[in-house]
């Protein structure tokens, strides 16, 4: 088995893409959904992106934007992929000419290898496999069932939903996947256990990439 990728997601500062950087994430995530608390501005994310060592990929995260948007966004900002989180088509995905990824949530009845199948054919690299719940696209902080999870599939999988530190050697070790990706699991928590959406823990995401790749 290879060592996982680790993608650290939802990133609103340009420390915090450093710091994710130096710890040895793979990749960062900068979320274009304007009703999530880690939402960033394109030039928010352009200072992120600037502030960013070379060889980690930058990934644009949307949810059933306009594609005139999206095209609007990859004009102005150096990413090298985006990820569809919301019902984005296969032809949708394929229309950017930008590698890209598809997330697919685990909703009762899901079929992951069907959904990989899919979206393999119209050119997608991987499939993103997160938790599903009712009102909110991701960034739930929720686990779901790995048991449902095919051994084989036609996409890499990236395994998202809830990881943290302390469960993701587990979550690797069942799935196998080609990669992880965390948000909530990584940020810094108020008193209440709440997370602070978007500040991420410098000391979380160490732990979280020695804990993935060890
Ligand atoms: O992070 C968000 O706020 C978000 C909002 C809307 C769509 C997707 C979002 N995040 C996508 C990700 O790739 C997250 O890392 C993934 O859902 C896992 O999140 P978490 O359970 O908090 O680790």
């Amino acid at each position: 088995m290879s060592t996982p990728r680790v993608k650290i997601c939802g990133i609103t500062r340009p420390e915090d893409a450093v710091q994710a950087a130096r710890a040895g994430a793979d990749a960062i995530g900068l979320v274009f959904y304007p009703s999530s608390p880690r939402y960033v501005d394109p030039r928010r994310a352009a200072r992120i992106l600037a502030a960013l060592p070379p060889f980690v990929t930058t990934v644009g995260l949307f949810v059933n934007a306009d594609a005139g948007l999206v095209r609007e966004y990859l004009r102005e900002l150096p990413l090298d992929m985006l990820q569809f989180h919301g019902d984005e088509t296969p032809e949708y995905g394929a229309a950017f000419q930008r590698p890209w990824i598809k997330a697919l949530r685990m909703r009762d009845g899901a079929d992951p290898a069907g959904v990989a199948r899919e979206y393999a054919a119209a050119g997608a690299r991987g499939l993103l496999v997160d938790s599903y719940v009712p009102g909110t696209p991701g960034g739930t902080g929720e686990r779901f069932d790995w048991g449902l999870l095919p051994r084989e599939s036609a996409l890499p999988l990236i395994l998202a939903g809830g990881l943290t530190p302390a469960n993701v050697a587990e979550a690797v070790r069942q799935v196998r996947p080609w990669g992880v990706d965390v948000s909530g699991g990584v940020e810094v928590r108020a008193v209440t256990g709440a997370t602070l959406g978007g500040i991420k823990d410098r000391h979380a995401v160490r732990a979280f990439l020695r804990a993935a790749k060890a």
